[in-house]
């Protein structure tokens, strides 16, 4: 069977009931619930995805809009209410055109690119020769997707970028005769700028052939400049569904409750200069894999930011602070580091919320070797609170939706006693509220004397750093400080032109 650039997707199958004028409904979801246990996952949602349109569904960290999307697209069953498939009560077989993209990829790390696509669209790929077969569908698509992707079928998933995978994951996704439904979860939290573009382009290309996208996101401004219309998903339930165009960004965050975020203020923290402070770390002419004679102090109680585009060495700084085996790295205190992959290196899977997050801190609550558990509850009840942790201690941490494990991973580090934080683009698919509260976390543990050093993709979260380095190609290309550091002055130095370190 041969696969097209483009699947078709769009119009219902002939006798089937296309609802009142206006597009057709793909997927409805009528009085769906859903619950974990004694948790309420999705507590009586009504929504339509209407063929043809970008449907932005956004709400807080465990609002429920991963169940709602894998009970849309048939991976689990709803408790009670009904899915309708093209206005039909749906069966097994009529989610074949339905398709997911998730947020934790749902690649084997251990097969190959070519390997993965059989195993998720073996149903449109020829049996002899599938391999090849696989490899050419894999290619196309991810070219006509992701012009420049720069993945190889053979590549083993396990050895790609997080956003390599990301790309792939979002291709395995599309690989199919025909698509009447793409889900897109957080799609863009670990793709670059380009690549975003690029996905959008495409899913453009989809709506006009006929494909309904719901694309889950907690980039509002994103969601806005993509879909049709925007619904808010609140505690399990659709509270809000509204067209995009007329919507802005304080709008959907009223909808979505809670307090409105302020956005950062660029310039605000560097209270004191970093040459008072004392220094924690250092790294003198520091060069290696990645980096090329890479000068930088901390302070201590500083937010030292690491900028610029991604993959110019400021991973590679945050590996040495936190193992400096050579002599270009001092590092005077003890540290803890926040991975962004939480799915690679973050969460330790099998243990509950409690376990994860207090692991680092027992040595310092244990007094002559001793654990003391009501100490240790204490700490984790003071965390989950302070960050809201939807899910409470005692769960296992796999049942908390993905940016609760992320708030976790990031209590376990100001959790541990330690005086120097590495922060590796740690915020991906937390909420907007939930970040805010993060942003001020950080300022107050710095208040305290803790140093943070922070890689953040996202240049406005350096708004809430006293000091950042910009890099480009594995040299610091500018050290901004206090009102200097400015959105338009990092992508400035990010892009200026190549001078000797080209
Ligand atoms: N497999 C599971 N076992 C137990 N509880 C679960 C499971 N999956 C989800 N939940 C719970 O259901 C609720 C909704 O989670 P869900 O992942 O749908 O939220 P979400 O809106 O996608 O959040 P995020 O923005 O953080 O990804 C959460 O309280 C979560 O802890």
């Amino acid at each position: 069977m041969h696969v097209d650039n483009l699947p078709a997707g769009g119009a219902a199958p002939p006798g089937t009931d296309t609802g009142p004028a206006g597009p057709p409904p793909v997927v409805t979801a009528r009085g769906v619930t859903k619950a974990y246990g004694r948790t309420r996952a999705l507590a009586g949602v009504d929504l339509a995805v209407r063929a043809g349109e970008v449907l932005g569904l956004v709400g807080h960290n465990g609002a429920g809009k991963s169940t709602l999307m894998r009970v849309l697209a048939g991976l689990e069953p709803c408790d009670t209410g009904t899915v309708l498939v093209h206005g039909r009560q749906a069966s097994a077989g009529d989610f074949r055109t339905v398709r997911m993209a998730y947020q934790e990829t749902s690649l084997c790390p251990d097969l190959t690119v070519a390997e993965n696509m059989w195993v998720s669209s073996r149903h449109c790929l020829p049996r002899v020769r599938w391999r090849r077969a696989a490899s050419d569908a894999v290619r196309r698509r991810l070219d006509d997707m992701f012009p420049g992707h720069g993945v190889s079928p053979r590549d083993r998933v396990e050895d790609l970028s997080l956003s390599r995978r990301q790309m792939v994951e979002i291709a395995r996704a599309c690989l199919v005769d025909r698509l009447d439904l793409l889900i897109l979860d957080e799609p863009t939290e670990s793709l670059g700028p380009d690549a975003a573009r690029s996905l959008y382009a495409y899913v453009r290309r989809l709506t006009e052939a006929g494909t309904a996208v719901l694309l889950i996101s907690h980039r509002i401004r994103e969601v806005l400049s993509v879909a049709d219309r925007v619904a808010v998903l609140r505690d399990g339930a659709v509270t809000a569904e509204r067209p995009a165009s007329g919507l802005t960004e304080p709008d959907v965050l009223g909808l979505m409750g809670a307090h409105v975020a302020a956005p950062p203020t660029f310039g605000a923290p560097a209270a004191t200069g970093s040459t008072a402070r004392d220094t924690v770390a250092e790294l003198l002419g520091a060069t290696g894999p990645g980096l090329r004679e890479v000068t930088l102090r901390v302070g201590r109680g500083e937010v030292v930011g690491l900028a610029g585009l991604a993959g110019q060495g400021q991973q590679e700084v945050l590996k040495r602070l936190w193992r400096p085996v050579r002599r270009d790295t001092t590092v005077g205190v003890s540290r803890a580091y926040v991975p962004g992959d939480r799915q690679r290196s973050g969460v330790l899977p099998l243990w509950s919320v409690g376990d994860n997050l207090i692991v680092t801190a027992l040595r310092g609550i244990a007094r002559r070797g001793l654990r003391r558990p009501a100490e240790e509850r204490a700490v984790v009840a003071d965390w989950v609170k302070r960050l809201s942790i939807r899910g409470g201690a005692e769960a296992g941490i796999t049942e908390l939706s993905g940016g609760n494990q992320q708030k976790v991973i990031v209590a376990r580090a100001f959790a541990s006693p330690a005086g120097l934080v590495l922060l590796d683009d740690p915020f991906r698919g937390v909420d907007v509220h939930t970040k805010t509260d993060l942003y001020g976390l950080i300022r107050q543990e710095a208040a305290k004397g803790r140093s943070v050093v922070w890689y953040s993709s996202e240049n406005a979260e350096m708004a809430h750093c006293d000091r950042v380095y910009v890099f480009r190609a594995g040299r610091v290309v500018a050290e901004l400080t206090g009102e200097e550091i400015s959105e338009e002055r990092i992508i400035g130095v990010s892009f200026a032109e190549k001078g000797e370190d080209g």
